[in-house]
């Protein structure tokens, strides 16, 4: 999966739903105007491999399965997952060193055809407070920090983070990391459940090379239209 050379390709709108008839409907509007499209546990709970396949045949699939297990649990994952060609799969950083090594070595096995592997830091829903009642202290950053070295040294090609830890990634890892950022509302739409947001504009400004973006799309009247404004509000 190439870096973004335009602003469309940098949107990955989030196809949030169960109803298989739903996501074709909202990948068929969304498929031109976007880089990838995410299929999330929501949809893969429900429908399984033949959603993912649905969508492959329209754009590339970064398939959000969030793995979080033991190393070995975790590689049998990837390998029974290769034959659907996710172009990105997300993992969980907490999982540790060997859980990330053993994802990278699993889907060495397709070649250059293998999926882009993201570990994802702190969920954008979680604040600092959410985050020491979990034994975590020190706030997200930190914690951001600390998950984004341990999984960028063990082999993993990116990160989901925050905008709010963007700059403080690039500071610290250079350009290197992938770097694929949800938790971004257009001004006015409501934050919900996410705790550290910003705009599309400000968390490509500070250094995202994807945006993820749901509901402030898939709710929309026009979800191709929604999916185009926030496009056209992202930096060149
Ligand atoms: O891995 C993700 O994509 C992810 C990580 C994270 O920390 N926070 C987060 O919101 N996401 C996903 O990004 C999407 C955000 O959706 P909206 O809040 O509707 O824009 C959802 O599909 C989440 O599963």
């Amino acid at each position: 999966m190439a870096r973004p050379s335009t602003a469309a390709a940098r949107l990955i709108p989030a196809i949030d739903t169960a109803d298989p008839a739903k996501a074709a409907a909202l990948a068929a509007a969304l498929a031109a105007r976007c880089g990838a499209l995410k299929l999330g546990l929501e949809l893969f709970t429900a429908e399984g491999p033949r959603a993912v396949r649905a969508m492959a045949a329209l754009a590339p699939v970064f398939l959000d399965l969030k793995l979080h297990d033991i190393p070995n649990t975790v590689a049998g994952a990837v390998r029974s997952l290769l034959p659907l060609k996710p172009a990105m799969l997300t993992l969980h950083g907490a999982g540790g060193p060997a859980m990330i090594a053993a994802a990278r070595e699993a889907a060495e096995k397709a070649g250059a055809a293998r999926p882009v592997l993201l570990a994802v830091t702190v969920l954008t829903s979680l604040d600092a407070a959410t985050l020491a009642a979990t034994g975590i202290a020190g706030g997200p950053v930190q914690q951001v920090l600390r998950l984004a070295r341990l999984a960028l040294e063990a082999g993993a090609d990116g990160l989901v983070c925050s905008p709010q830890e963007v700059a403080r990634i690039r500071d610290a890892f250079g350009q290197a990391p992938m770097l694929v950022v949800p938790g971004v509302r257009p001004a006015g739409h409501a934050a919900g459940d996410q705790a550290r947001t910003a705009t599309p504009a400000e968390a490509v400004a500070a250094g995202a090379d994807w945006i993820v973006v749901g509901r402030p799309i898939t709710g929309a009247a026009d979800p191709a239209a929604a999916a185009a404004a926030i496009a056209e509000s992202l930096p060149a």
